[in-house]
Order: C-alpha cells, then structure tokens, then sequence
C-alpha cells in the first residue's frame, strides 16, 4: 500500500467551506441529515441530495472524497463531520460506527466538528497520549489500513505533540520536515511508549525507522542521565542487516536527539573496533550495529548490557532468519527482558511465530497487508533469457522514456556487480559504480555521496541496498538478477518509491527464476501489473500452481 493521505485529508479538511457550499444550494447540515428524498438526478447542480452512491459523480483530483466509496463527497456528515457522498454512504457510515462500538446509538457517539476535538484533552492515558475513544481510534484505523492485534492497544495518535514527547524531540521531528505522522508512526509510537513488545509491518518507505526511534529517544531522554554518577550505560540496542543500513538509522536517531542527553554509538564491521569501544565506554544511550560486529565487541570487551530497556530488530523477518538468527538470539539473551520492538514491510506468520516465542503478550501492528508490495511502485515485468538480459538493460538505460535516473540495478552476486557497472559505462558511456559487501566502508560511503550528489546515474548493486536504505532521489530500480525470495524482491523494488510518491521497477525473468516464479505472477496481478506471456504459460507457474493443489487433497483426504 502507498502511505495513504487520503485519511488526513478527510479529518483536516475545513467542512465550513463544503458546509456552507451545501447551505448556498439551499440544504444545511440539518436539511441533510433530515431528507430522505429519493433523488436519482445525477446533475450536480441540482440542489437535491443524493440519496445513492451511485447517484454521484466520481472525484476529480483535490476533490474531497466520500469516506464510504470514494465518490465526490458533497456533503459533510453532520454526526461525525466526514465527507459522503450520498444519504446511502452517511447510512453506511454511521451503522459502521454504530457497530463498532457494540449496538449504541449513533447520535450518542457523536463527534466533534472542530478536528483538534479527536483528542480528549483530559483522558490521558499511561503513555501520557491524549487518546482518542475507542470508536474514533476504529474508525481511524479503518480509514488508514491500521490494523493491530493485542490487549489494550492505544488509540492512534494524529500528531506527533499529542503524546507528550520531549519538547526538543518535536522541535527536531518538525526541522526534519515531518508535519505529521505517517499511519505506522500514529500507530507504533503510542504503542511502543506503553513499554509492550511490538510487531510492527508496513510498506516499504513507510517511516518505520521513525516510527521506532521517536519511542527510543524518549526513552533514553527521559531516563539517560539518571544514573549519571555510574556513568552513561546504553539504554537501546538497534540492530540492522547491513551496514549501510546502520549508518543510515543511526543518522536519523542523531538528527532526531540532537540537544538531547542522547549519544549514539555505530557498531559496524570495516571501521575500527576501538573507535566504537572507545564511543561506547565514553558513554552512549544507543548503539546501532549488524549482529556480528556487535557479538565480535561483546566478548571481547566488558561492556555493560544491564540498563538496555528496548531491543529494536529492524527488517526482523531477516534478522530471525538462518546465518542472522543465532547472533541476534545470543544478543537478546545477555539483555534483560527488555521491550522488543520488531519491523519488516515483510512479515510472515512464521516470524510471527517466533517472535511470539520471544516474549510474551506482543502487540502486533500492519498497516496495510503484510508482504505484499508497496503500491505506489509500478511494476513492468519483462521476459528476457539470459544471455539478452546486459542487452535489454543497456536499451532501457539507452532509451529516454524509459531510463529515469538515478536508478539501482540489482544482481545476485558481487562480481557480477563489478562486471556490469564496467559494461555499462562502456556501452553507454554513464558513470556507473558497483556496490557490494567486499567494499571497504570508505569506498562504500565514496560511492554512495556520489550517487546522492548526482554524480553516478546508476548503481549496481547486490543486496546489500536491497533493504531499508532511503535512496534518495531513486524512482527505479531494475531487478536484473531475480533474487530467489519474493520477500527480497518487495524490498528491493521499495526502493523506487518512499512515502506513496511513485516509482518503476523494470525486473527481468526468465526460466532460470523458476522458484521464485508463482509468486511474482501474484504480486504482479495483485498490483495490476501486466503479466508476460511467457510467465503466465511458464511450465513452473503451472505446475506450482497444480503442486499446490495437490497438496490440499493430501492434507483433506488424511
Ligand atoms: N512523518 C514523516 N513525514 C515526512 N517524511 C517522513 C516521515 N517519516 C519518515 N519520513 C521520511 O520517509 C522516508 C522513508 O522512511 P523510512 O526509511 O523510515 O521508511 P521504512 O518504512 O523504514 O522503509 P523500508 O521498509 O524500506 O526500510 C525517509 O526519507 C524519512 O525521512
């Protein structure tokens, strides 16, 4: 899912001006919510209210939208403030909010017309978040695709000042040009600041990073210099798959805690351990690092893990994986119980599972569907055999419609990488830099200020870039190498797109992505994308299609 506005539009939109447009043509609130004229004029200047959906015509852009169906939503419902079209889409909606809070009668739960009203100034609950009633948080939640899972979850919030963060946080959330929170944000920080263990999903781009930092500032801002005679001990532990990754977050918790008693340490393989060893005896609140390096400077130094509070996994879905998951269990088992805060854009039922098995009582958050892809990139899958594929990538590259610098070429190996950045700067004579896990930090952070400064329209990279880095500017990426998990391929094709804003991935298939295959045809047709010829008729399409349903017979007939 693209990180739908379209739910702050309809609680922020001024309903004085539709109000009064509605009263100009003769009807007021009162009028509306009285008639029951049964109108079928679809002629918007007739001063009748339509009584059907079907009766309204479709929204333009910047249009308000009915919270029902989507229509032109001319009027404004005068119980909850919403924007409908129609007197059958203000039914629809209030017998929602009705039912969501148990039989009640909607009048009862009537809403406040002034926006700032959603929040109950004097019902502050123990995140200190002035909360929203239960039947508002639903329905919000239901606007925005928020849907969560655990005991007493907190209403979402709808600014980042409405639960009581540092006063200097919210002066560095505004600098960094965050007027408002994104849905996994309103949801996961107030959830996150009860202190309970969360499981957070959403898109690709979605602000997670955030999302889990804002709570750990506080954290480590509320509670940092308290034991300032002992000296400053970490209070959180972020871990992250790669590094660049680490350097990215551990940025942003930066930018984020500056003028807070708030140190960050970054524990990365390729810089020089006693540089981090050093940071971290001087006194850090966070430490930011891939599980590896981190287990490498725990046993082989003392350092102190009594006060880590929050254990943040970020892309759990790979953390917990094999080659990741024993590292990351030996960290979590030297800490104390703290609260694990777990994100991925892709989260199966197994991680699910595990992290269940982790600790107990989990609140689980996702916003949108968990694993599928983010809706904002636009996916053009193109059939091409192996041998043809430098060719086609040289054509789009090449071609001004369809080449959108700056771009990422995925492939599945580092030399492969290194070959074909050469190729394309050859070929085309375009700056091109491969990027992969045998580049010295120095050479890797190089490449990346190149590509960010606009020097280097493509890069070629391995996974390395595949998950949670923020690729500034990027809105295509090319899939040359199908990576063999459609989980990957949903990161890497994320990075064409960050916060709903549109972006392309061009990704190559042939037989050769024979595993990964039956799932791609379901992204792309869940994404509306065209599906190739030859991947609809593919032998393993069809017959993982047909395996499939061989074994719901064998599970029915045992
Ligand atoms: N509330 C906000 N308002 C505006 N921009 C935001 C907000 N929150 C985050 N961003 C920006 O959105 C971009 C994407 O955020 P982020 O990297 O946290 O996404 P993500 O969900 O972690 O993605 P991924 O799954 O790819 O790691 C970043 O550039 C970040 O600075």
């Amino acid at each position: 899912m693209s990180v739908d506005f379209s739910g702050f539009e309809l609680l922020f939109d001024c309903s004085v001006s539709r109000y009064s447009s509605v009263a100009m043509e003769g009807w007021t609130n009162k009028d509306f919510e009285q008639s029951s004229v049964d109108v079928t004029n679809t002629d918007e200047t007739s001063d009748a209210v339509k009584e059907r959906s079907r009766d309204q015509r479709l929204a333009f852009p910047g249009d308000p939208k009915c919270v029902i169906c989507g229509r032109y939503g001319e009027y404004i419902c005068d119980e909850t403030d919403d924007d409908v079209c129609s007197l059958e889409c203000k039914r629809t909606l209030l017998s929602r909010i009705s039912n969501s809070s148990r039989g009640g009668h909607p009048s009862s739960k009537k809403l406040s017309t002034i926006d700032e009203c959603y929040y109950v100034k004097d019902g502050n609950d123990k995140t200190g978040s002035q909360s929203l009633p239960c039947d508002q948080s639903e329905v919000l939640r239901m606007r925005l695709g928020i849907h969560v899972k655990g005991n007493s979850v907190p209403a979402p919030i709808l600014s980042f000042s409405s639960c009581h963060l540092p006063q200097k946080l919210l002066e560095n959330i505004e600098s960094s040009g965050y007027e408002m929170p994104t849905p996994v944000q309103m949801q996961a920080i107030p959830a996150a600041l009860t202190g309970k263990s969360l499981l957070v999903s959403a898109d690709t781009g979605s602000g997670k990073t955030a999302s889990f930092l804002v709570p750990v500032i506080t954290y480590c801002a509320n509670n940092g210099l308290q034991n300032s005679s002992n000296g400053r001990k970490p209070r959180a532990i972020v871990l992250e798959p790669t590094r660049e990754l680490c350097i990215q977050v551990e940025e942003q918790a930066k930018m984020l805690g500056r003028g807070l008693p708030f140190k960050t340490a970054l524990v990365v393989g390729g810089d020089p351990m006693a540089g981090q060893l050093y940071r971290i005896q001087e006194g850090v609140e966070l430490i930011v690092g891939t599980p590896g390096r981190l287990i490498d400077l725990l046993t082989k130094h003392d350092i102190e893990l009594d006060d880590i509070m929050i254990f943040v996994l970020d892309e759990v879905d790979c953390m917990l994986q094999r080659g990741f998951r024993d590292q990351v269990m030996q960290i979590f088992r030297a800490l104390s119980q703290p609260q694990l805060l777990m994100y991925s854009a892709t989260i199966s039922p197994e991680v699910e599972k595990m992290a269940g098995t982790m600790v107990k009582d989990v609140t689980v958050v996702s916003v949108s569907k968990p694993s599928t892809s983010n809706k904002a990139v636009k996916h053009i899958a193109i059939w091409v055999e192996t041998k043809q594929k430098k060719q086609k990538l040289f054509d789009v590259l090449m071609s001004k419609q369809h080449f959108k610098p700056p771009a990422v070429v995925y492939v599945g190996s580092r030399l492969g990488a290194d070959m074909l950045a050469n190729a394309i700067a050859v070929k085309t004579g375009m700056k091109a830099l491969s990027m992969h896990g045998e580049k010295s930090m120095k050479e890797r952070r190089e490449i990346m200020q190149l590509f960010f400064m606009g020097e280097c329209p493509v890069i070629v990279a391995t996974g390395i870039l595949g998950r949670g880095v923020d690729l500034l500017g990027v809105r295509q990426v090319i899939v040359f190498d199908m990576p063999n998990s459609i989980k990957e391929y949903v990161h890497q094709v994320g990075r064409a797109s960050k916060l709903g804003e549109e972006g392309t991935a061009v990704v190559f298939v042939n037989e050769e992505n024979k595993n990964v295959l039956p799932d791609l045809v379901k992204l792309l047709r869940a994404s509306g994308a065209a599906v190739p010829r030859e991947l609809v008729s593919s032998q393993y399409t069809r017959s993982f299609a047909s395996a499939g349903k061989g074994q719901k017979k064998r599970k029915h007939s045992y």
